[in-house]
């Protein structure tokens, strides 16, 4: 082999992570406000960020996003180190943040060629970009009023709209829903969704809404007191927590009996005929029910897999104790688990 070759990098089957951070720490005064945060996002992606008020995220976003400095830990975005091609990182970016971008005297098309010409792209271009985002996000109608008359929905999309003229292939976004209303809210999480599967974009986005994580997320980071205590697709997270379980319905009585002579700790319900047994909800797991409900020829009629909600993961994660539950205020400086 040829030292050119030897020194080529290797023909990779897993991407450059979109994003990949370590030991992000920032502090305010005496105020620790991230206590070392490590990140490896895979491109194409949805990431979500998920934590209380005042966790971190915000601050999280702005390290990344190169709007300020880490105290210490290093991050490389697109493939660009933070510090040393921070250039590099502001021309792969988007940022939506929690204060508008939107100039409500201007139109919604004057706010998209303000951008076009902010990012120097020529007024052909800035006008056919702007053109097509109005279509995009259904402002077409309103191109020519100004933003004041708009609704919080559509100022968000106006907003979106804005940070995508520069066609950023990563776009952090943060609380892209705080403060809409639920249809906005859906609109919302269809045109990220859309961001995804049709321009391949990769989404930081950061979130208090557990539904927000859980709709939209390919993995969640739970982030509390600058900590990411948790991290996982979000049925990985949901597995994690007691409570999960798998309910099977049987063809009669007779069957309901068997079952629950085989499944000892099971809890039954004669009434419904069903047998709800606890399951991480796993494939292995439910392929060992099933398997021993066909070795010993019990009949089921039906099959559910019960997880619980990501509100369950979130309240255990971060300490508040669960009805029946102990504190589990011993995660709350548990160093991050990886599920
Ligand atoms: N410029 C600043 N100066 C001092 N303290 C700050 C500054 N920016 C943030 N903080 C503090 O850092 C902590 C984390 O703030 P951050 O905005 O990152 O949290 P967050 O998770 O985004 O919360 P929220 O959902 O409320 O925006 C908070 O206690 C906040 O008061």
């Amino acid at each position: 082999m040829t030292a050119t070759q030897a020194s080529a990098p290797p023909a990779a089957h897993t991407p450059a992570p979109a994003i990949r951070a370590g030991g992000l720490r920032k502090s305010y005064g005496d105020k620790l406000v991230l206590d070392g945060i490590d990140l490896d996002i895979a491109e194409g992606t949805v990431f979500a960020l998920l934590g209380p008020n005042g966790a971190g995220k915000t601050t999280t976003v702005e390290i990344l996003s190169t709007l300020i400095d880490a105290d210490a830990g290093d991050a490389w975005v697109a493939g660009r180190h933070l510090k040393r091609d921070a250039d590099g990182v502001r021309s792969a970016i988007g940022v939506t943040g929690q204060f508008s971008a939107v100039d409500n005297l201007l139109t919604a098309e004057e706010n998209l060629l303000l951008m076009a010409d902010l990012l120097h792209l020529d007024r052909r271009e800035g006008k056919r970009r702007a053109k097509e985002l109005l279509r995009r996000f259904e402002l077409s109608e309103v191109a020519g009023k100004t933003a004041v008359t708009f609704s919080g929905g559509m100022r968000r999309k106006l907003d979106l709209a804005m940070t995508l003229v520069g066609d950023p292939r990563i776009i952090f976004l943060d609380e892209p829903t705080t403060g809409l209303d639920p249809r906005s809210r859906r609109t919302m999480w269809e045109i990220i969704r859309a961001l995804v599967a049709d321009d391949g974009v990769t989404i930081f986005l950061t979130t208090q809404y557990l539904e927000e994580a859980d709709q939209l997320a390919d993995r969640i980071a739970v982030l509390d007191h600058g900590r990411l205590i948790a991290e996982g697709t979000p049925d990985e997270l949901k597995r994690r927590i007691p409570g999960g379980h798998i309910r099977v319905r049987f063809a009669g009585p007779e069957h309901l009996d068997a079952a629950a002579g085989i499944f000892g700790i099971a809890t039954r319900d004669d009434e419904s005929l069903t047998l709800q047994i606890p399951s991480d909800g796993s494939i292995p797991n439910l392929r060992a029910v099933l398997d021993t409900l066909e070795a010993t020829a019990v009949q089921a009629e039906s099959l559910t897999v019960h997880t619980p909600d990501l509100d369950n993961v979130f309240l255990t994660l971060t300490g508040q104790p669960r009805p029946g539950a102990g504190s589990a205020n011993n995660h709350l400086n548990s160093p991050k688990e990886n599920v």
